[in-house]
Order: structure tokens, then sequence, then C-alpha cells
């Protein structure tokens, strides 16, 4: 039987409440408000960045909770939870769901991804992992690693996927259709259709951020595009 957190993100929507130091909204405080208004739009699930953010949000809501924690080390491209250290920090927060980038580049500390997935797995059996990816022989190579679910969070996001300004379609097609595990949609997600789309393409859940909470983002999408009404 499937897991009871996997089983209840089915063709639902997870809220990715995110800011980062130096924007506005920053801070635990605010990211928990996003959750309790993601909770009471009906989201199934939160994507939370950092220790803090995801206890502020544990604490006003019982959504599942993916957790992660972008760490930039010296010489590495990969930032998202790229050490254990940080996976075992966001299980101490209370994240019920690790996620992490599963791209097959080089990680700090030279640690193999397959050694981070094992450790984890031994140490928390609970706990569900998330494997980010950019491409689909990324996320094949996630689901033989031991991963629970696989995310397309990082299409765009590395120099050899698809620079695009919408969300990867292809890429969660062809998931869906090449791993037995869950293939969730994430990134660049715009508009409801948007989201439909992802299911309709095979996505099991669908994960937006941005386009509900990063209120500047969203202004400027008008903005522009009053403006080139105006210049017109
Ligand atoms: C690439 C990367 O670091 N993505 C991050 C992953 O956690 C977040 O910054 C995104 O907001 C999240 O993936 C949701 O995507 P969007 O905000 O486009 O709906």
């Amino acid at each position: 039987m499937k897991n009871p957190i996997i089983a209840s993100f089915q063709g639902g929507l997870i809220v990715s409440c995110q800011a980062l130091e130096g924007e506005a909204f920053y801070g635990g405080e605010y990211m928990a408000k996003f959750a309790i208004c993601a909770e009471a739009g009906d989201a199934v699930g939160i994507r939370a960045n950092t220790p803090a953010d995801i206890k502020a949000i544990k604490a006003v809501t019982k959504l599942p909770l993916i957790g992660l924690w972008k760490q930039d080390y010296d010489g590495y491209e990969v930032y998202i939870t790229p050490t254990l250290r940080e996976v075992e920090e966001v299980i101490a927060a209370g994240a019920d769901i690790v996620a992490m980038d599963a791209t097959l580049r080089d990680r700090p500390g030279g640690v193999p991804l397959q050694t981070i997935v094992r450790e984890t797995k031994r140490a928390h059996p609970e706990v569900l992992l998330m494997a980010d990816v950019s491409t689909t022989e990324e996320g094949i190579a996630a689901e033989q690693a031991g991963f629970d679910l696989i995310s397309t969070t990082l299409s765009g996001y590395t120099p050899y996927s698809p620079q695009s300004s919408d969300p990867d379609f292809e890429l969660i097609a062809e998931l869906s259709r090449r791993v037995s595990i869950p293939v969730l949609g994430e990134g660049r997600i715009h508009t409801p259709e948007q989201a439909v789309r992802c299911l309709r393409e095979g996505a099991f859940a669908v994960v937006v951020g941005g386009a509900i909470t990063r209120p500047d983002t969203i202004t400027r999408k008008y903005t522009e595009a009053m403006a080139q009404f105006i210049d017109e």
C-alpha cells in the first residue's frame, strides 16, 4: 500500500512557501502565514526552505511538509539540501519529506547521492525523500537510488536542461512513463491551467511557488504586460 502522505498528495496542489534573505517576506513568521492561506485554499502540502521556516510552518498547519535547505558550497553547483548535514537539520525541524538535488553533479565532500539516500533511510526510515531533477536520466537514477518521489524542480536550472519560461511538460510526461514512483510537476507553473496540464501529462501532484507566494513577481507580470500595451 502507498504511504499515506504520498496517497494524500494525489491530484493535489502543494504550495512552495519560500522567500530568501533580502526579500520582504523573508522569515518564518511570513512563511507560516502563507502556509495558513495554502491550507485554507485546500492545498494538500507545503514545500519550505530552511529549518527555521519549516519549524514555523509546522507550528501552524497539519499539512505534510516537504523540507529543504538551500546552501551554497564554494565550487559546487548543487544547492538544494546538498549534504547529510542539511538533511539532518531539515528532519530535525520536522519535515515529513526531504527534498534534495538529485542531479548527477558532484556534491560537496564528494559524498555520492546514493550514500546520502542510504544513510538517511537507515537513520530515519519514516522520512520520505523527494528527488529534485532536471532530466529524465536523473529521474530514472533517482528511482534506482531509492527516492520515494520525483519532482521536475530543476528543469531550466541546470545548463543542460531546456531553458524555458514555462513548465517542462515534456519532462513530466516522459518521467511519468519511465518511472514507477510518483512524479510531481514543479517549476514555473504560472496558472491554474498549466497546473491542470501537468496532471494531464501524468503528474501525480503539482508544486507551485512564485505564482502564489511571491507578490513582487506577480506584480511585475501585471506591470510588464501593461507597459507593453502602453508602448504599442
Ligand atoms: C530552482 C529552485 O531553486 N527551485 C526552488 C526549489 O525549492 C524554489 O525556489 C521554487 O520556488 C520552487 O521550485 C517552485 O517553483 P516556482 O516558484 O517556479 O513555482
